[in-house]
């Protein structure tokens, strides 16, 4: 369990200063609605029914990249999803913003300018050297006290994140809670029996890494998508290097090989491989091969074959814990998303704690009208997900346990 003193403990009619992840997909320039809002409005609305000033800090994008623009629109669907006014400011420390934190009542929310676009934010330092800068030293004078709800961006040492809860009394919002605890479950939780993970995507390097540091916690991996792939070939099958265009396997292979080598043949007993594949067919319909009767591979395989998927229900509907990062086909397309949703609507009809991780994976629950009450959770993290699975330590966190042992 995490030490972390959570919003619970801030005293009544306090300044607040929380730290959100609003960062989405942007279309047209327009942020697009996600989990993430919906999540984080639960503790932006429990702060502001409590009486507090509520102020919100959140970053979206990267500098240079297309995605990087104002949070104007993210106020508007935070809004709503808060079900009372957000006013918004373009400004994060300047004369703009502090006026207009200045002049909050009891109960009002505001939200600042992106963070990136200060100066200060992004370049990743220590937390005493963030909490120096001339904007935590700015905004910190106007607060009582500090939240940090954005568990998802909390392993970067950025100002937002690490520097203002070294000079303000700090406290975790609900988001950070619950993905905090059920992410590190798989590290921290006895299960009575056996534990699962699911393992898929396109980010073979990330998957492969938590393989390795899970090796001990987990019972079978099930695996699909591009890492599933590599271990095939890893096996001896003729599958995982790039096929018409593609650009998926080959550097991964190159990258990880030895490291796949040597799960597979260290875990090989833990891994159940796909044995048979689907692709598009000459007729553009979903076709399937046996992996066995794979001579050479021609064409993208693009989801785990109907075999594969009766065999990793049960697997999954025998387990007491699974957990999933990646999916197992491009589900996207529906005719390649049997392998993703079966083993997902397996998981939601067992009696299981249930852990599904990884922005696109996650997508698959709406898209296919399966419910998110049937998983333990659902979490709206990437990289951290992938951080907390490996039991690296997330720079944001250590700092709010830092600031407990403080207050
Ligand atoms: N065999 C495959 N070939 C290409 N893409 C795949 C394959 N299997 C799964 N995917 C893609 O993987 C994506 C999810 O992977 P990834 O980004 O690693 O996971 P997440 O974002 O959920 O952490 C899906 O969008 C899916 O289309
Ligand atoms: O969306 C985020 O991370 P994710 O893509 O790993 O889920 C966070 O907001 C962190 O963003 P960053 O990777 O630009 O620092």
């Amino acid at each position: 369990m995490a030490t972390f003193d959570t919003i619970d403990d801030i005293p009544t009619d306090s300044r607040v200063l929380v730290r959100l992840d609003l960062n989405s997909p942007i279309e047209d320039g327009e942020p697009q609605t996600n989990r993430r809002f919906e999540r984080h409005a639960e503790t932006v609305r429990e702060l502001a029914e409590a009486g507090h000033r509520v102020v919100l800090l959140a970053h979206q994008g990267r500098p240079g990249r297309d995605d990087f623009t104002s949070l104007a629109g993210h106020a508007a669907i935070l809004s709503e999803r808060v079900g009372r006014d957000v006013a918004f400011v373009e400004d994060t420390y300047g004369e703009a913003a502090l006026s207009a934190v200045d002049a909050l009542d009891a109960g009002e929310v505001l939200l600042l300018e992106n963070a990136r676009m200060c100066d200060d934010e992004l370049p990743e330092e220590s937390p005493e050297a963030k909490a120096e800068t001339e904007f935590v030293r700015t905004l910190a004078p106007r607060f009582d006290a500090y939240v940090n709800d954005a568990y998802s961006a909390a392993h970067r040492k950025h100002a937002s994140l690490v520097g203002f809860p070294l000079v303000l009394p700090a406290y975790a919002g609900r988001v950070m809670e619950t993905e905090y605890e059920a992410n590190t479950a798989i590290a921290t939780r006895e299960f009575d029996g056996p534990v699962t993970m699911v393992v898929g995507g396109t980010k073979a390097t990330d998957v492969i890494g938590v393989m390795d540091a899970l090796d001990d916690r987990v019972d079978r991996f099930l695996l699909g998508g591009v890492a599933g792939e590599l271990f095939l070939r890893a096996a001896g099958h003729p599958v995982g290097h790039d096929v018409g265009g593609t650009d998926l396997f080959d550097e991964q292979w190159e990258a990880n090989r030895e490291l796949i080598e040597s799960v597979l043949d260290e875990r090989g007993d833990a891994l159940r491989l796909a044995t048979d594949l689907a692709y598009e067919g000459a007729d553009g319909e979903r076709a399937e091969v046996a992996v066995n009767d794979i001579d050479e591979k021609e064409a993208g395989y693009l989801d785990v074959g109907s075999e594969t998927v009766a065999a990793y229900e049960p697997a999954v509907r025998e387990s007491d814990a699974v957990f999933v990062k990646g999916a197992l086909g491009v589900f996207e397309d529906e005719r390649f998303a049997d392998g993703t949703v079966g083993v997902l609507e397996a998981i939601a009809g067992a009696d299981c704690f249930s852990v599904v991780g990884g922005g696109d994976t996650s997508r698959a629950i709406e898209m296919y009208g399966m419910n998110e009450s049937d998983f333990s959770h659902v979490s709206i993290a990437g990289g951290a997900y992938i951080r907390a699975l490996t039991g690296e330590p997330l720079p944001a966190v250590e700092v709010l346990e830092a600031a407990a042992g403080r207050q």
